[in-house]
C-alpha cells in the first residue's frame, strides 16, 4: 500500500502546483485592473510561457505601468547608504540627515573631516544645510510596534506596512506586549544573549522535538523569547542573504492575509470545516506567489565561475535556506499550515526572487543637492555658490566619489515579473528623474508599440556580442529567438564581430 504523505509535504506540494489557468486569469486581471489596465496578461508562447501584452498604442517613451513591490527590502549593506522608508523606499528626513546618516554610520576606520557635533546637529534638524530646503523630504515616521529596524515617510505607509507583514515580523518593545523586557545591554552582550538563546531553543528542539518549541498559533501573545528570536532571524539574513528578509515578509504577509480572508469570511467558494476553510483562505492568499515564476534557490541559482564542486555549491545553499527556515519558524509557525513552512517552499520563495531578477532602485536627491551647488549649470549664481561651498566642500569631499549612492534592495514585482525578455526589448525598466521617486517598478516604451505586441525588457545587456548575451541568458534558463538573435544567429560572422 502506498504511505500518504505527511501533511507539510501534501500542502506543500498543493502550494508549488502553478495556479489553473482560470485562476491565474483571474489575479492577473485583478492586478492590471489596479494598474490602469494598460496591458494583459496572457500565454506569449509554449516556449515563452506567459507574456505582458499591450492593450493600447504606445508612443517611444510613454509610460505603459508603474507598479508597487508586492515584498521587498533594501540591501544590508545598503542600509548606511540611504535612509529610505520601509515600506514605499522614497528618502526620508531632510538633504541633512541623508548626510549625516550616511557620515556617522562609516563603519570604515577613516577619519572624516567634519565635526560630529555639526552631524549630530544636522542628523537632528538642529542644523539646516544651505538651500537643502529647495530639496523637500517628508519627515520620519517610527515603526507602530517601536522596532528600530523600520523607519517611515508616513503614517499611512508606517500602518500600510504593519498590515502587510511587519506586525509578525517586528522586535519592538510594542509589538511584543507581554514581554519582559531586559535591562539595556550594550550591543555586544545583546549579540551574546540572542545566540545563548539560540542554542538553548536548540538544544529543547533536539531533546523535546519541533512541536513544543514551535507556538500553537501566531496569535498567542508574543513573548521576549519572540522577540529574540526575530532578531536572530534578521541577523542570520543580514550575515548570509537578503533575500531571506523578503521570503519572510512573504510568508507573514501570506499568513495575515489569510486570516484576514477567514475573518471577513470572504475566501471565494469556501465551504466546508473550518480546516477546509481555512486552507481555501491560505491558498488564495498565497496567490501571488502560486502566480509567480519560481524554482527552489538551491536548484536555479547559477553557479559562480570560481566554483569547481557544483553539487557541494548547491547542497551549502539548501542548508543555508534550511537553518534560515528553523529561525522563522521559531517565531512565525502556524500549525494549520505546515507546508507553508516547507523547505521546498521557502527555498522557492528564495528562487523567485533569483528568477525573477527584480532590482530596487531609487535616486538619491543627495545627488541633485549636491548638483545645485557645485554643478556647472546650477541654478545658483558663482557667488552664492561660493559661499555654500564653505559648508558642502567638506561634506562632499567625506562622502567620496560615492555621494550620490542610491537606495538599492531586491523587489518582487507581480506585473513586471511576467515580462519576458527579448535581446532587442519594446520596453525598458527606467526611474524618471524627481517623478519616480519611490521603489515602484516603472517600465516605459522604448519605441512605438502597438495595440496587441508584447511588452518585452532586456534581462541583459542587449548591446553585448551575441556569445554573450546567450551566456548570460543561460543563467535564465533558456535561449532567446527574437529577431535581433535569429538575425546574428544566421549571420555568425556578423554576430561575432
Ligand atoms: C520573469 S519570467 C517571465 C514570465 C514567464 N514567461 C511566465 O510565464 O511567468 C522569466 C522566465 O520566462 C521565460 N522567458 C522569458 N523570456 C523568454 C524568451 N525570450 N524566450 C524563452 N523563454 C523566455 C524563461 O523561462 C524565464 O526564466
Amino acid at each position: 500500500m502506498m504511505q500518504a504523505l505527511p501533511e507539510d509535504a501534501r500542502q506543500a506540494q498543493q502550494l508549488l502546483q502553478p495556479l489553473s489557468s482560470d485562476l491565474a486569469a483571474s489575479y492577473f486581471h485583478e492586478v492590471v485592473g489596479n494598474l490602469g489596465e494598460t496591458v494583459e496578461v496572457r500565454l506569449a508562447s509554449l516556449e515563452k510561457g506567459r507574456g505582458v501584452f499591450a492593450t493600447k498604442d504606445f508612443a517611444e517613451e510613454d509610460l505603459i505601468f508603474k507598479e508597487p513591490p508586492l515584498v521587498g527590502a533594501q540591501h544590508t549593506s545598503n542600509r548606511a547608504n540611504a535612509l529610505v522608508c520601509s515600506h514605499c523606499f522614497s528618502f526620508i528626513g531632510s538633504i541633512g540627515i541623508q548626510i549625516a546618516h550616511r557620515l556617522l554610520s562609516r563603519r570604515d576606520a577613516e577619519p572624516v573631516d567634519v565635526n560630529p557635533d555639526y552631524l549630530r546637529s544636522l542628523w537632528s534638524g538642529v542644523a539646516e544645510l544651505p538651500y537643502s530646503n529647495r530639496f523637500p523630504l517628508r519627515t520620519l515616521v517610527t515603526c507602530l510596534g517601536g522596532c528600530t529596524d523600520s523607519i517611515y515617510c508616513s503614517e499611512e505607509c508606517a500602518a500600510a506596512n504593519w498590515a502587510a507583514h511587519h506586525q509578525l515580523l517586528c522586535c519592538g518593545r510594542r509589538a511584543q506586549p507581554s514581554s519582559v523586557m531586559p535591562p539595556a545591554e550594550t550591543e555586544q552582550q545583546q549579540r551574546r544573549s540572542s545566540f545563548e538563546a539560540f542554542r538553548e531553543s536548540r538544544e529543547r528542539l533536539q531533546t523535546q522535538g519541533l512541536h513544543s518549541l514551535t507556538p500553537p498559533i501566531r496569535r498567542e501573545p508574543p513573548n521576549f523569547d519572540k522577540a529574540d528570536a526575530i532578531r536572530l532571524f534578521r541577523e542570520h539574513a543580514d550575515e548570509t542573504n537578503d533575500a531571506f528578509h523578503i521570503a519572510a515578509q512573504v510568508v507573514a504577509g501570506t499568513l495575515l492575509r489569510a486570516d484576514e480572508l477567514l475573518i471577513n469570511n470572504s475566501t471565494p467558494g469556501s465551504t466546508g470545516s473550518s480546516r477546509e476553510r481555512s486552507w481555501a483562505a491560505l491558498q488564495h492568499a498565497w496567490r501571488p506567489y502560486a502566480a509567480a515564476w519560481k524554482a527552489p534557490w538551491w536548484e536555479c541559482v547559477a553557479i559562480p565561475e570560481d566554483v569547481t564542486d557544483a553539487h557541494a555549491f548547491r547542497s551549502d545553499l539548501r542548508e543555508l535556506a534550511s537553518d534560515s527556515l528553523e529561525l522563522l519558524k521559531a517565531f512565525l509557525y502556524d500549525e494549520r499550515f505546515p507546508g507553508l513552512f516547507h523547505l521546498d517552499v521557502y527555498g522557492s520563495i528564495v528562487g523567485m526572487f533569483e528568477l525573477n531578477n527584480l532590482d530596487l532602485f531609487v535616486a538619491s536627491p543627495v545627488e541633485d543637492y549636491f548638483e545645485l551647488c557645485h554643478g556647472e549649470d546650477s541654478s545658483l549664481s558663482a557667488e552664492e555658490q561660493h559661499l555654500t561651498q564653505l559648508t558642502t566642500r567638506p561634506l562632499l569631499d567625506a562622502l567620496g566619489k560615492a555621494y550620490d549612492a542610491a537606495c538599492e534592495g531586491s523587489a518582487f514585482y507581480a506585473l513586471q515579473s511576467c515580462c519576458n525578455h527579448s535581446c532587442a526589448p519594446s520596453a525598458y525598466a527606467f526611474k524618471r528623474a524627481h517623478i519616480d521617486t519611490d521603489g515602484s517598478a516603472v517600465v516605459l516604451a522604448k519605441r512605438s508599440i502597438a495595440c496587441g505586441e508584447e511588452v518585452c525588457l532586456s534581462y541583459i545587456d542587449e548591446d553585448a556580442p551575441f556569445h554573450e548575451r546567450r551566456a548570460a541568458l543561460a543563467d535564465y534558463g533558456f535561449v532567446c529567438a527574437c529577431e535581433k538573435c535569429a538575425a546574428e544567429a544566421a549571420a555568425p560572422g556578423k554576430a561575432a564581430a
